[in-house]
């Protein structure tokens, strides 16, 4: 996940990532009920059609890799949003920390898409250990829904692969432990984005 705090003077962005099913559209729900002036861009909205999804040779729909993914699009998302941040943000939204704008983009492949590098205030990753994370996806279902073994045929390696890129990674990520509740995680990164907001204020 990464969060988004903005107007022209205020910017706060927070991306928010982890694994398939590690809870970050849950998370970024219960932030946006504590942040008034909250708008969430989902990568999940930017897969391209089936038509458009490359196959490997076991027959596996190649989901889980940006080429996936419709990501000028979501860019374009995301530049509409800065350009007019917050529908009902007016002057007085700066006047007070509770309506500044803030965006948060989550999503399962956003640390290794070089265009977004730059312009977060705060960038988090949610992590969920095999076991959980493959019995979460085993109660999802998308479409097209997963065929037997996609989890460890195309999923679980491509995750891992992606961990490896971030290995390169040199800005700050804050990991969050995606087993603990929805409420301690909720809490965390409320106060980290309250805190923020305030030293963002008072520059
Ligand atoms: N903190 C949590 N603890 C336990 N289960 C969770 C938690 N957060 C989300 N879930 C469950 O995990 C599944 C995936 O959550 P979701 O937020 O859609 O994940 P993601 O957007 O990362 O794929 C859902 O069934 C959801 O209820
Ligand atoms: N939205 C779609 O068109 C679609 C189709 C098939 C699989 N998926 C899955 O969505 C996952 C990413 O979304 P979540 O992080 O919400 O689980 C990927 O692991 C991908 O395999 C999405």
């Amino acid at each position: 996940m990464r969060i988004f705090i903005s107007t022209s003077k205020y910017c706060f962005k927070y991306p928010l990532e982890n694994v398939t099913n590690g809870g970050k559209t849950t998370l970024a729900k219960n932030l946006q009920k504590h942040l008034p002036n909250c708008s969430i861009i989902s990568q999940d909205d930017f897969f391209k059609p089936e038509s458009e999804i490359d196959i490997d040779e076991n027959g596996f729909l190649q989901y889980d890799v940006l080429e996936a993914l419709n990501m000028e699009k979501m860019m374009s998302a995301i530049s509409c949003w800065m350009e007019n941040p917050g529908h009902s943000a007016g002057p007085a939204a700066l006047e007070s920390a509770q309506r500044v704008p803030i965006l948060i983009i989550e999503g399962f492949l956003l640390f290794n898409y070089k265009p977004l590098d730059t312009i977060w205030n705060r960038s988090y990753f949610l992590t969920v250990p095999y076991e959980e994370c493959k019995r979460r996806r085993s109660t999802r279902v998308y479409e097209p829904p997963d065929p037997p073994g996609y989890f460890d045929g195309h999923v679980w390696p491509m995750y891992l692969k992606h961990r490896q890129e971030m290995s390169t990674i040199t800005w700050e990520i804050v990991y969050l432990d995606g087993t603990r509740s929805e409420e301690d995680l909720l809490s965390q990164v409320y106060e980290d984005v309250k805190q923020e907001l305030e030293k963002q204020i008072a520059l």
